[in-house]
């Protein structure tokens, strides 16, 4: 929806290769940590090229209200002058977080154990996602919460005057379960410890490190790691730059492999580990993707990727790359239905409580453009129809979901007849670059009624 409430239905037709550079905005992940980092840190943060989605936005308005000061500084850049761990004030209002996951249950971790209370909300999507997930090992620490049934948001949480350090096992591969509990830990005396079945993207202990926290990590022998973080540092302002987001270079990615005749270069894309399955998925599916000047930006693994025109085949996607490719699922069944061939994603489940239930999005928007698909609880399978494609032809309902608008988009580059999403708006939260960038590599995505 746009800001004023409005949807905005977008239409993507076919018209010829895309060519040129893409150059991606500031990764999501490491943006919302850098402003909740700086503002629970003293000094000055400084951040270069932080990326100014909706989500990030209201991430940067959320850290003012709890006392930060908070400047946008120019294009990318923002100053950050923290309250140091267990400084955050009460904020005097609600805080809105919209559309963010990440956001709000980040923030919940960064109060919870400060004696303050703060009332949090979202827009009709975070406010059907689960919460509990986060209130329940913050209760450890000693926060109360008292939210919507089912622990949904509008949600008041009352962090703990006398924190107590926890042991927390997660009961899901989650790095926003996983970062809340760190993040209370921080002013909690003592030792937390956080055990993951399955390793999460790890900004969150990487950056705390470099904040000037202490941390340890290490694999588990059964697989996943168990991080250690010692209670009540003093973190410290630093100067950061923030790595191109992979999960929003998956869609000029994916978009380059099916239409025809296409070549697109990424600059300095994050490699991190923990953030590449849709790239390892894509190579085992024969994409012509090469990485090049592999690098370090930012205190991450980066690269350039060009990603051309691919004859793509069906794979199986192991359950175990869930993590390291799980917003990028939407996008790889998109490319899956161009591909000879079925592919099978297994061990998904977590993708039913994101922005939407994203197996049942991206199930209906398939049929919906003529693609055969199967669906369980945890998995999803894609009846590709070769390079010839996915027919189109239809309006996909989006959900308030930014990664399903983008994946059906990028669909309808390469389909025989355009592809419509109900609604274009939420692809501000994360890519508000999104439609000028496909228009200069030669994508055509108009704002026109629904085919
Ligand atoms: O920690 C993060 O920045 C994120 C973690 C993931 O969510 P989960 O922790 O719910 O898997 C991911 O889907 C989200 O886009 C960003
Ligand atoms: C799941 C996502 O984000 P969040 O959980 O922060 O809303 C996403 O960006 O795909």
């Amino acid at each position: 929806m746009s800001a004023h409430g409005q949807p905005i239905p977008l239409t993507a037709r076919a018209r010829g290769p895309l060519r040129g550079e893409a150059v991606i905005p500031g990764d999501k992940s490491v943006s919302h940590r850098a402003l909740i980092f700086g503002a629970l840190s003293l000094g000055e943060t400084r951040i270069a090229g932080l990326l100014e989605g909706q989500d990030v936005l209201d991430t940067a308005r959320a850290m003012a209200a709890f006392g930060a000061q908070v400047e946008r500084t120019g294009e990318g850049a923002w100053s950050v002058r923290g309250v140091g761990v267990g400084g955050f004030a009460e904020p005097e209002d609600v805080i809105d977080c919209g559309n963010s996951g990440t956001g709000v249950r980040l923030i919940m971790g960064a109060m919870a154990t400060t004696a303050i209370s703060a009332c949090f909300t979202g827009d009709a999507s975070l406010r059907k996602r689960p919460m509990g997930r986060i209130t329940e090992p913050l209760a450890l620490f000693g926060a109360e919460s008292r939210g919507r049934r089912g622990g949904r948001l509008p949600l008041v949480l009352t962090g703990a005057a006398d924190p107590v350090p926890v042991s927390y096992r997660l009961p899901m591969a989650s790095a926003q379960v996983k970062s809340a509990v760190l993040l209370a830990g921080l002013n909690a005396p003592g030792i937390t410890e956080v055990i993951e079945p399955e390793a999460t993207r790890d900004h969150t202990e990487r950056m705390l490190a470099g904040f000037g926290a202490t941390l340890e990590s290490e694999a588990l022998p059964e697989g996943g790691r168990r991080i250690l973080l010692t209670g009540q540092p003093e973190l410290t302002g630093r100067t950061l730059a923030v790595p191109r987001d992979p999960s929003s270079a998956a869609f000029p990615i994916c978009a380059a492999l099916i239409v025809e005749g296409s070549e697109v270069r990424l600059p300095g894309i994050a490699m991190n580990p923990t953030r590449t399955g849709l790239i390892a998925t894509l190579q085992e599916m024969g994409a012509d993707l090469a990485l090049e000047n592999a690098r370090e930006e930012g205190g991450e693994p980066t690269a350039d990727v060009v990603a051309r025109f691919s004859a793509l085949r069906g794979v199986e996607v192991p359950p175990e790359r869930a993590p390291s490719m799980i917003d990028e699922y939407p996008v790889l069944a998109v490319a899956a239905a161009f591909a000879e061939g079925k592919t099978v994603m297994r061990g998904i489940g977590e993708l039913r409580v994101k922005e939407s239930d994203r197996i049942d999005a991206v199930a209906r928007g398939l049929e919906a453009c003529g693609v055969q698909v199967e669906e369980t609880e945890d998995s999803l399978t894609v009846h590709g129809l070769g390079a010839g494609g996915m027919p189109g032809g239809g309006t996909v309902a989006t959900h308030l979901d930014h990664r399903i608008a983008m994946s059906f988009l990028v669909g309808g580059l390469a389909s025989r007849r355009p592809v419509s999403v109900d609604d274009g708006g939420p692809i501000a939260t994360s890519f508000p670059d999104f439609r000028p960038l496909m228009a200069r590599l030669g994508a055509e995505i108009g704002e026109m009624a629904p085919a």
